[in-house]
């Protein structure tokens, strides 16, 4: 059956005469691109009409369904013509992706392009490689470990290698990572501020985001936070938008998204594809994987590629499937959802009933204008080969990660970092009253139940109750720190993955913002400890020295918890590898069982264990000297027992700098490995 040609209406694309020997450029395995400096892109001299019309759609508000469109009575016409000033037109094409995963063929050599100017849908039944196509066209999948990538990808025409240009296009994810206290204002200003160049004014930064929140429909609802399951906020479709308008305040000439409608209702989908319709009319090529759109959602794009078992079986115009569906002996019931049928189609039929319908195919290349001397369109790859440069780039190592690049200063992500993280404070009351209500809570009931204990003058004094009441303080120190940090690191690492991944700051000032606000609430809630325990249990030393070895323990078990939440992957097994990490620390503290007695293979723990050191300070702190002399001649306390008790618990008060340095040492180790775990996981971050 011959396949309908049909015109592409919206596109900027000219045919060429020739195309250069693709397969030896821009490929997708680990070879480097040495593509000779002709050849590879044809130039044409219709560059001025073709920007005429770019211009012209990018300024027509996007239409979304013609006449069957009953939501367009609600006239939601977004318009992106402000984009369409700064972002590049530019076409997306890819050609023979193939894709293995431990051994399994996941991509079975996909080809297909998506034009500037143009929505292109990537359906498919649940596991048919729609995100795994997307991740390898967006440079977020390369050819290591178990996995095999080969192919071509050009970008208006040149080829690339996509994770040398992951850099250059924008990817939504599926979740929304957004930060939760903060409002779709600040949301859009954090990304402005930290990846815009330094070039780009204050002003113009807000002109930016103003017109972005009127363009996404979001002007409404600037002030209102993000949101999450703890802090109400956004609804689903409005939060979209915001994650969207995150991405495209760097103006991107291709945008990814990865199931942009999933959990929204009908009409806040139709409304979310609208945007992107009108985006692509900005210039932008917009490629989308989407489940089960609705007929009027669905009429939004202009091409679809569908997917089934790791091939296409349809690839071409939305408007054109009843056609060549029917040509190819699979006529469309009347009144069905096109995309509904393909789905079934995917779903009941075996792989080789399926057709392969491809528009595309045999179709002579199309790519973008590309004008010497004037670099509008062209991609820093095209332009190194068209210089005769070689670029060398092994596959999975974006510079991204190498060279942790980011547009902004290391001072302006730093104190944009904590700003966020006060705020957060601040505006999470919940969690602020949990913090402090339940530490207030619980220690007035460890000051009742050890009240007096440490009263060395009482007639009843015991230094076993003396010592419980100090260990129980420490003890409460250390989860307390340490549960918040297990709660909320595995939701917050998602929005450290997505921003980190998009080269808005260096993982140094993210650990830094999160260090420096720790340290201003572990300081609040130690010293509200001390206050509370202090005069009740009457203890015996500093109260200084007692709030900063609270504060110390606090700050080491925080980043015991930060490692623990880095590696696991949500919050329910970050709670389950908790006691791994404090249940033995209890163990070593000799209060059970003397260290000299734990086997020697097991007795090497004992120096990671802060509660060790943190106690041993106390202990230092309430025993050492003559603390323990009373003034009260009836009184048990005496100096001797309590030197006696240092000893026998291997305390040695000599040894207080060890003790601190430590500390310092068990902070940096598991700050540092926590860093590793993140920077490694977003390396691989792919959805
Ligand atoms: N890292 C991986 N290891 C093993 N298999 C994988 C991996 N990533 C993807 N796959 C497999 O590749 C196939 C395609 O997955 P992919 O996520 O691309 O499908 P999809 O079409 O996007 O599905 P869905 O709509 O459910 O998201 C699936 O069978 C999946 O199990």
């Amino acid at each position: 059956m011959a396949l309908q040609d049909h015109g592409e209406s919206t596109r900027a694309t000219v045919d060429v005469e020739e195309v250069g020997p693709a397969s030896a450029n821009g490929s997708l395995g680990d070879g480097p691109e040495n593509g000779s400096a002709n050849g590879d892109v044809k130039k044409v001299d219709e560059q001025a009409q073709v920007q005429q019309d770019q211009q012209e759609v990018a300024t027509t508000p996007a239409k979304s369904g013609g006449e069957k469109d009953f939501y367009g009575e609600l006239e939601f016409t977004p318009n992106f013509a402000a984009l369409a000033k700064s972002s590049k037109p530019t076409s997306l094409e890819w050609e023979d992706v193939y894709l293995q995963i431990k051994g399994r063929d996941i991509l079975k050599r996909i080809s297909g392009k998506v034009g500037s100017h143009e929505l292109m849908a990537l359906i498919g039944a649940s596991g048919a490689g729609k995100s795994s196509l997307m991740n390898v066209l967006a440079g977020r999948i390369s050819g290591t470990g178990k996995k095999v990538v080969s192919g071509n990808v050009y970008v208006n025409g040149a080829p690339v290698n996509p994770i040398r240009y992951r850099k250059n296009v924008a990817y939504v994810l599926q979740e929304d990572a957004l930060f939760a206290t903060a409002t779709a204002r600040e949301a859009l200003e954090f990304s402005a501020k930290l990846r815009l160049p330094n070039t780009v004014s204050a002003e113009e930064r807000k002109q930016i985001v103003d017109e972005l929140m009127v363009s996404l429909g979001i002007d409404h609802v600037a002030n209102t936070m993000c949101g999450s399951e703890m802090v109400r906020g956004l609804s689903g479709g409005e939060k979209k938008r915001v994650s969207i308008g995150i991405e495209l305040v760097t103006s991107p000439s291709i945008l990814f998204l990865d199931e942009p409608t999933s959990g929204l209702d009908s009409y806040s989908s139709w409304k979310v594809v609208s945007i992107l319709k009108a985006l692509s009319r900005s210039g932008c090529a917009v490629l989308c994987t989407i489940h089960q759109p609705s007929s009027e959602t669905f009429s939004i794009f202009d091409k679809v590629m569908a997917l089934a078992h790791g091939n296409i079986i349809y690839n071409g115009q939305v408007a054109t499937i009843p056609e060549n569906f029917s040509n190819h002996g699979f006529p469309l019931p009347p009144n069905t959802n096109p995309a509904d049928f393909i789905l079934l189609l995917a779903q009941t039929k075996k792989e080789n009933d399926l057709p392969r319908i491809n528009e595309e195919a045999g179709k002579a290349s199309n790519v973008e204008i590309m004008v010497e001397g004037s670099n509008n369109n062209e991609t820093d790859d095209a332009l190194a080969k068209r210089q005769g440069s070689s670029i060398q780039v092994p596959a999975g190592h974006g510079e991204l990660f190498d060279g942790e690049r980011t547009a902004s200063s290391v001072w302006t992500q730093l104190s944009e970092l904590t700003k966020r993280e006060l705020r957060n404070i601040v505006r999470d009351k919940g969690a602020l009253i949990g913090r402090f209500g339940i530490t207030a809570f619980l220690n007035i009931l460890f000051a009742l139940i050890f009240l007096g204990s440490a009263d060395i003058n009482d007639e009843g004094y015991e230094l076993r109750g003396h010592f419980g009441a100090l260990t129980n303080m420490f003890i409460g120190a250390m989860f307390g720190a340490s549960q918040p940090v297990l709660l909320t690191l595995p939701m917050e690492r998602v929005t450290f993955l997505r921003e980190y991944s998009t080269g808005s700051y260096r993982s140094t000032p993210y650990f830094l913002s999160k260090v420096a606000i720790e340290c201003i609430l572990y300081f609040l809630t130690s010293l509200l400890v001390v206050i509370i325990e202090y005069w009740l249990v009457d203890y015996q030393g500093n109260f200084f020295a007692l709030v900063g070895e609270l504060f110390m323990l606090s700050l080491v078990s925080a980043s015991y918890a930060f490692f623990a939440g880095s590696l696991a992957p949500d919050v329910k097994s970050a709670q389950e590898i908790a006691p791994l990490v404090f249940v033995p620390q209890l163990l070593f503290t000799g209060l059970f069982v003397s260290v000299d007695q734990i086997p020697v293979f097991l007795r090497w723990a004992q120096w990671l264990c802060s509660l060790t050191y943190g106690l041993n300070l106390g202990m230092i702190t309430e025993f050492g000297g003559n603390r323990c002399e009373p003034s009260n001649p009836n009184s048990p306390s005496s100096v001797i027992a309590c030197q006696m008790f240092l000893e026998e618990m291997n305390v040695e008060t000599d040894m207080v700098g060890f003790y601190i340095g430590m500390q310092v040492a068990i902070f940096a180790l598991f700050r540092i490995g926590a860093l590793f775990a993140l920077v490694w996981k977003a390396r691989n971050f792919t959805s």
